[in-house]
């Protein structure tokens, strides 16, 4: 098995509480996998170690058999690897085009000026059109993000991140404060990006009908370290999983 990604051992304290402890995982390349875990299990904390935000006190981090613990985000975003957060990190006063467009053209090492040489604009104006039908943005294309529904945002994002040359998305809560109709057309997104694009997926996700539609393996956090891994169905039948959430449900 090829991995995407490998943690090892991560740890990162706040002061005296562990937020991360020891935590272990691996990602096999083109894969779909789900953090899950109480609120405060610290699965916002271990994308930070993944991605560069942070830096882990102890333990490493390999992305695409290479070690990247002590590279910045934009050298891991240059591997292969990107991020999408709850609120989309957009241009929100461009149009989806021009967000792409962007995107390509700093994934390409391209100056953003008018005069880019015209075999480069082509090149970018068809990986633009071909993105916008692969998100279904094509009728949107004119439009400023900043005006669209929340779910088309975050589906700007993904596209953001396909033009940075994504081969691993790291997914914060894909479909938080959607509308059903809109979770499901992202769902069906990001099925068509494992399976065609051959995108690996790392998600975090509480809405466990999300989880179980997509992820072929379920990491559970539970203060801080991993409480289990498996399949969907093993893990929903997992007792300790059932409990560590019980507790939250009791704490209130
Ligand atoms: N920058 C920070 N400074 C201090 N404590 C932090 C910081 N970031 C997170 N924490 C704490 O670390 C713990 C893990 O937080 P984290 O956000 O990673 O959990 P989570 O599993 O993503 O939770 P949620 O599902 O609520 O988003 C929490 O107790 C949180 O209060």
């Amino acid at each position: 098995m090829r991995k995407a990604l490998a943690a090892e051992h991560l740890t990162k304290a706040f002061g005296r509480l562990l937020a991360v402890n020891g935590v272990s995982l691996e990602v096999a390349e083109g894969s779909v996998h789900a953090v899950i875990g109480p609120n405060g299990a610290g699965k916002t904390t271990l994308f930070a170690l993944l991605s560069g935000a942070l830096r882990p006190d102890r333990g490493r981090v390999f992305l695409f058999g290479r070690e990247v613990t002590h590279l910045p985000p934009e050298k891991r975003v240059r591997l292969g690897l990107s991020r999408t957060f709850q609120v989309p990190q957009v241009f929100p006063n461009l149009t989806v085009k021009e967000n792409l467009q962007i995107a390509l053209e700093a994934a390409r090492g391209l100056s953003p000026y008018p005069w880019l040489r015209r075999k480069d604009r082509l090149a970018v104006e068809e990986r633009i059109q071909a993105l916008l039908e692969r998100l279904g943005l094509e009728e949107k294309a004119q439009r400023t993000v900043g005006e669209l529904a929340h779910g088309d945002q975050r589906i700007v994002e993904v596209g953001l991140a396909l033009s940075l040359g994504a081969r691993l998305l790291l997914l914060d809560e894909p479909t938080a404060g959607m509308s059903d109709e809109e979770t499901w057309r992202t769902v069906e997104l990001l099925k068509v990006l494992h399976r065609e694009e051959g995108i690996t997926l790392l998600f975090i996700e509480h809405d466990m009908e999300v989880v179980f539609g997509l992820a072929e393996r379920v990491t559970v956090l539970h203060l801080g370290e991993v409480l289990a891994e498996g399949t969907p169905e093993a893990i929903a039948a997992d007792e300790r999983v059932q409990a560590a959430y019980l507790g939250e449900v009791v704490r209130g």
